[in-house]
């Protein structure tokens, strides 16, 4: 059965990590003899440029039809002064809520051939595994926003329903795992975090009563993933906070240019990209990291299309190219986006 995969690579360095990528997964569709079809549609910046809109209507209906949809990053400066409506980074946030992929799954593995590269003391990122779950389409990224001539206003919502469900995801993570989640909140000044509290508290104690829970306002979870990172497994959390503690989590592994995410619904295709944007301050160079796109395709194969052998070689390959030094500028290394790529194709 021929599984599709669109494809819809972006702006700045999006195009370049896509078709390095590319290359990974062709070489491991080939070994393990996968059927695959791909379609490339417009989106973000360059479907600005070409259509009026970041999002058009058939990439909607070709991410719909699809079984997996991959992503490369959106944005860049010369659209910073667009009408809100047709940012880049608006079709991002219209795309996710189209196809409903409202858990944001960010893996954060530290990977002991990289330690030396981070800013952190020997020892300090042993046992440094965990995997933060991002609300990602609801929050203040989705709230009602107003601008006057000196004043603006950003909505923050959160129903009931959108923090079960996510919470659930965190639940169901957190039994595969070391049984343990973080749920990440500030209940000492937000309304939404306040339920955010309630409704993770209730649900866990309901539903998920062999998981240990714990709650940690975000101002401290910024603090900790840095002091103590190896005590977390699952942190869950909304959609803003997720987004920059995703970031400075990267740190705990070398560069943002490794992270993957794999974002789902309950049904209908995941979208998988990594977890860093368009980086336009190194576009065009042949500078940016390829793996945090590959290990996108690997969780794609994983989680999306059922094919946890193929992730797993794909996986290991990026193990084996970064332990060889393999790699590019920002872990070290002196190899292009291509021929980073290529190390971790050849070792499929
Ligand atoms: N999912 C998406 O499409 C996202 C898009 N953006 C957009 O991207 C544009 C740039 O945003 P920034 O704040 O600069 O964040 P960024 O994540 O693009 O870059 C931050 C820093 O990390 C570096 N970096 C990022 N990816 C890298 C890679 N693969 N290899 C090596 N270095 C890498 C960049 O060179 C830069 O110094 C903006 O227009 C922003 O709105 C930002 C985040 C996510
Ligand atoms: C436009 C932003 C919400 C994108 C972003 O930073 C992300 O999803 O990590
Ligand atoms: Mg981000």
């Amino acid at each position: 059965m021929t599984r599709r995969i669109v494809r819809m690579a972006g702006d700045g360095i999006g195009p370049e990590i896509m078709t390095a990528a590319g290359r990974v997964l062709d070489a491991a569709a080939e070994k393990f003899r996968l059927d695959l079809s791909f379609q490339d549609c417009l989106f973000g910046g360059v479907a600005v440029d070409e259509t009026g809109t970041p999002f058009p209507a058939d990439t909607e209906s070709a991410c719909k039809a699809a079984d997996a949809v991959l992503l490369g990053a959106v944005g860049g400066p010369q659209y910073d002064s667009l009408p809100p409506e047709q940012r880049p980074e608006k079709g991002l946030l219209a795309m996710r809520k189209a196809l409903g992929v409202y858990a944001n799954i960010r893996p954060v593995r530290n990977i002991p051939a990289l330690a030396g590269r981070t800013a952190f003391r020997d020892g300090h990122l042993d046992g440094v595994d965990i995997v933060v779950i991002r609300e990602l389409t609801g929050g203040i990224y989705f709230g009602a926003k107003d601008r006057g001539d000196d004043w603006a206003t950003d909505e923050c919502r959160y129903t009931t329903s959108e923090i079960e469900r996510i919470v659930r995801r965190a639940g169901d993570m957190a039994r595969q795992r070391k049984g343990r989640v973080t749920s990440v909140d500030k209940s000492n000044v937000l309304m939404t975090s306040k339920l955010w509290r309630e409704v993770t508290t209730r649900v866990m104690a309901e539903e998920y009563p062999d998981v240990t829970l714990d709650h940690m306002l975000v101002d401290a979870m910024a603090m900790k993933l840095i002091s103590s990172p190896a005590d977390f497994d699952v942190i869950v959390t909304e959609n803003m906070f997720g987004d920059i503690l995703t970031d400075e989590a990267s740190m705990l592994v070398g560069s943002i240019g490794v992270l993957p995410s794999a974002s789902m619904g309950d049904d209908g295709p995941g979208v998988f990209e990594p977890i860093h944007g368009s980086a336009p301050d190194i576009a065009g160079q042949g500078k940016a990291n390829p793996i945090g796109m590959i290990a996108s395709i690997a969780m794609m194969l994983e989680t999306g299309l059922g094919e946890p052998e193929t992730a797993a070689a794909i996986t290991a390959a990026i193990d084996a190219a970064i332990e060889a030094g393999d790699v590019t500028g920002d872990l070290g290394g002196a190899l292009s986006t291509d021929a980073a790529a290529d190390a971790i194709a050849r070792r499929v």
